[in-house]
């Protein structure tokens, strides 16, 4: 037990002065409610990039990226990985799905973050190239004294997934999924990434950060903050301006097929992996159900849509979506008892095509 800890009573995620470097676009878009009890986001702690001067562009694994299939910050990752094609290019670990004695209050010795027990589903096998049981090791490892920056503030440590590893120097580049998913776009290309396509064309940089401003506060994180919160108030503040997100996203895609037209871009990859969760966990777990996705003609026909693209199907862990939220999430969940009968676990929910266009190719 660490002797510097301060006595602390906190039982919500975060503060609000918890945004970090404020060039962030989680600093930007972070949530402006203090209503006591409202959700804030505590701020990743490694932003590197590829091609800076101690991480530069290197094919063969030398960068390895962790993701929980459960996270919906690290499938965007896992999703971009696959289109782009990074097999072989940069390594990849898939974590357990349990968080185990996860908790908003202290204290916090029995959390360790994401397992690699029981490490991927059945269609992989990455190895984690360190032979850790928990990512608070590799956290450690990249940054000495990370459990104890946190602690002395009173706070759980943030032992966030995704996570892009540098096999040689043995840090971390990133633990921020947003500029993760731009790297894989466009920082690979030369070698061995498919170079063929591109997820954030620059003529379209302005739409899709337009696109990201809505879809970051009030979808991505704007569920965690009807979940997380501990208040009455938080939570109607949060559910109104979540669905005020979701209404306005409703109808950009009853006018074009993807969010900023008839090409898919990082931006779509971003609304998708929250869309996927949301009749599975969001609806109940984190009460915002105003509406099922599969009752917003739009959004459900986008869902299906992005599906069917080669290869996203496959990173689409529903069962151990469903553990992950309902099981570790204690201070939502206290009995972790995860339900039956969810519509999502019928194939029918993602494959009916009636009202789908031809599958985009890309
Ligand atoms: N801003 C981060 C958010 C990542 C995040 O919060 N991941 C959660 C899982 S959904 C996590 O790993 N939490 C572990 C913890 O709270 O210690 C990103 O987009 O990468």
């Amino acid at each position: 037990m660490s002797s510097k800890r301060p006595k602390t009573d906190a039982t919500s995620w975060g503060k609000s002065s918890d945004i970090g470097d404020k060039s962030t676009e989680q600093a930007k878009f972070a949530n402006k409610d203090n209503t006591p009890g409202a959700m804030h986001r505590p701020a990743t702690k490694f932003h590197h990039k590829i091609g800076d001067p101690q991480f530069p562009a290197e094919g063969n694994n030398r960068y390895h990226l962790y993701v929980s299939e459960a996270c919906p910050w690290a499938h965007r990752c896992h999703v971009t990985w696959i289109l782009k094609k990074l097999d072989g290019v940069v390594g990849l670990t898939l974590t357990g799905w349990k968080l185990e004695n996860i908790s908003h209050s202290p204290p916090f010795d029995d959390y360790h973050g994401w397992d690699f027990v029981d490490s991927g589903s059945d269609s992989y096998s990455y190895k984690e190239p360190n032979n850790f049981s928990h990512i608070e090791e590799l956290y450690e490892l990249a940054h000495p004294g990370y459990r104890e920056e946190w602690e002395s503030r009173g706070q759980r440590p943030y032992y966030a997934v995704p996570v892009l590893y540098d096999t040689k120097t043995k840090t971390i580049v990133s633990s921020e999924s947003a500029e993760i998913i731009q790297m894989f776009n466009s920082a690979f290309n030369s070698y061995g990434a498919d170079s063929s396509f591109d997820l954030e064309p620059a003529s379209m940089k302005k739409q899709i950060e337009d696109m990201n401003a809505i879809v970051y506060p009030t979808i991505n994180d704007g569920v965690y903050r009807c979940g997380f919160c501990t208040s009455q108030q938080a939570y109607e503040n949060a559910y109104n301006s979540h669905w005020e997100g979701m209404d306005s996203v409703e109808k950009i895609l009853g006018e074009s097929r993807f969010l900023t037209g008839d090409t898919l871009t990082l931006s779509d990859i971003r609304l998708w992996t929250t869309l996927a969760r949301y009749d599975t966990v969001y609806y109940s777990h984190f009460k915002t159900n105003r509406s099922r996705i599969s009752e917003m003609p739009n959004l459900y026909r986008f869902l299906r849509d992005v599906y069917r693209i080669e290869g996203v199907s496959s990173t689409l862990n529903l069962e151990w979506i469903k553990k992950h939220y309902y099981w570790s999430q204690r201070m939502v969940n206290p009995t972790g008892i995860w339900p039956l009968g969810m519509p999502t676990e019928d194939k029918a929910y993602w494959e009916k095509s009636d009202d789908l266009p031809e599958i985009y190719t890309l």
